[in-house]
């Protein structure tokens, strides 16, 4: 039996890894652990809950008072004493977080072989979005799997000559859109007849811009035909600024977080997105919603390429023209709002639990990981390496 410990730390990797761990349950020579790391708290808790994948183990809940440097500190530390305890063959971990940088690290430090779900994004600026393009990176040359979901990625990493094997298998993010999708039912009807924006921010690299993006959602707003739904982030640095502009305007709803499936019903119903997410950039093309990015640079070009996606930046007046032309003009907005999938069909997560079996059943991931400890033993020891 392959034991595989899978580190969940926020919103999207718990969406992203699911569909993965559904599929590795299937598997008999698989075992999957689930390590809840508490970055996210209680949001993931309910996600998990969910998608019916309750954590096996948690860390010892965060110091108060988080910087990254004392969040990476924190995670790294605990997720080694688990790896310790659990000994896994493979630590599988999801995207760009520190949860996911700190998994990757503390395995590579015991010689356990790492998986990437969602390798070789790459915005092309190392600081952009920081610290997440440089966490990547980092991920990338501590893995031995690397799971491409397009084939933009999977060029990236071919170009990077990353050690380890990349295979191409799109993005989990849609399996699990469709996942929830099935379970949904059909939205309920209703509405008053003014057309639903979603928007949504949180990357560090925009709150400085919070201001004018929200007095832009605000003019948006102030149509009168249009009606905003931004669920905000906790994190003050966020919430804050969107309030001091945006509280008082009736047609924007500053809600807490969506639980996913009023995410998923509020993606089905709106007109289109406005946001910095990554995971909505991927999930609304599959539901034929366009988007407006708020970013210069993004590391998801598939569908800003595909015409369903623009890149506008952060200017406030950009982002209000862009923003009319998908309400006035029926052609623009039609132009964008076909259904396509750049970043994947839906099946990437059984494709990687099928390669995870393979290569264990091989013996790959076993064998690399019994070389190497050898070799970590050695090191530890101040012995040379042979
Ligand atoms: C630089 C960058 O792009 N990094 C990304 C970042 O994640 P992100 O930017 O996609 O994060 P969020 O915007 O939080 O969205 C996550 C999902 O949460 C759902 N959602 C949203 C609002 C809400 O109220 N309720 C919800 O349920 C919705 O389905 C959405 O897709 O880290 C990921 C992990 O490593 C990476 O994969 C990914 O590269």
């Amino acid at each position: 039996m392959t034991k595989i410990l899978v580190v969940i730390g926020t919103r999207p990797e718990a969406i992203k890894m699911a569909p993965v761990v559904h599929a590795l349950r299937e598997h008999a020579t698989v075992t999957a652990v689930i390590l809840a790391t508490g970055q996210h708290g209680a949001i993931v808790d309910r996600l998990l809950d969910l998608f019916g994948i309750p954590p096996d183990r948690r860390l010892p809940p965060p110091p108060p008072g988080q910087t990254l440097d004392r969040l990476v500190a924190w995670l790294l530390t605990g997720i080694g004493a688990q790896l310790d305890a659990v000994r896994p063959d493979l630590v599988l971990v999801q995207g760009d977080t520190a949860s996911a940088l700190a998994g990757a690290t503390a395995a590579y430090h015991r010689a356990i072989s790492v998986g990437h779900v969602e390798a070789g994004l790459r915005s092309g600026n190392a600081r952009h979005p920081l610290p997440e393009e440089g966490y990547r990176r980092a991920i990338a040359g501590y893995c031995d799997l690397h799971f491409a979901p397009t084939e933009q990625a999977r060029r990236n990493l071919d170009r990077e000559q990353v050690h380890g094997r990349i295979y191409l298998t799109g993005n989990t993010v849609v399996d699990a859109l469709g996942w929830m999708r099935e379970r949904m039912g059909d939205a309920p009807a209703g509405g008053d007849g003014r057309r639903l924006i979603l928007a949504t921010l949180h990357r560090r690299e925009n709150w400085p811009h919070l201001p004018r993006i929200a007095r832009a959602i605000g003019r948006l707003a102030d149509r009168g035909d249009v009606r905003v739904m931004l669920p905000m982030q906790p994190n003050p640095a966020v919430r804050e600024p969107l309030l001091a502009v945006l509280g008082g305007v009736p047609a924007v709803s500053l809600t807490e977080p969506l639980d996913y499936p009023d995410l998923v019903r509020a993606l089905s119903a709106c007109h289109f997105v406005i946001t910095d997410s990554g995971g909505l950039q991927e999930e609304a093309p599959a539901l034929g919603k366009p988007v407006l990015v708020l970013r210069d640079a993004t590391e998801r070009p598939e569908g800003v390429a595909a015409g369903v996606a623009r890149l506008i930046g952060t200017d406030e007046e950009r982002i209000v023209r862009e923003g009319v032309a998908l309400l006035d003009d029926m052609a623009a907005h039609a132009a964008m709002a076909r259904p396509c999938s750049p970043y994947g069909d839906g099946l990437a997560g059984r494709r990687i639990a099928d390669i995870i079996a393979d290569v264990a059943g091989a013996g790959g991931v076993k064998d690399y990981w019994i070389r190497h400890r050898h070799d970590a033993a050695q090191i530890a020891e101040g012995q040379p390496p042979p």
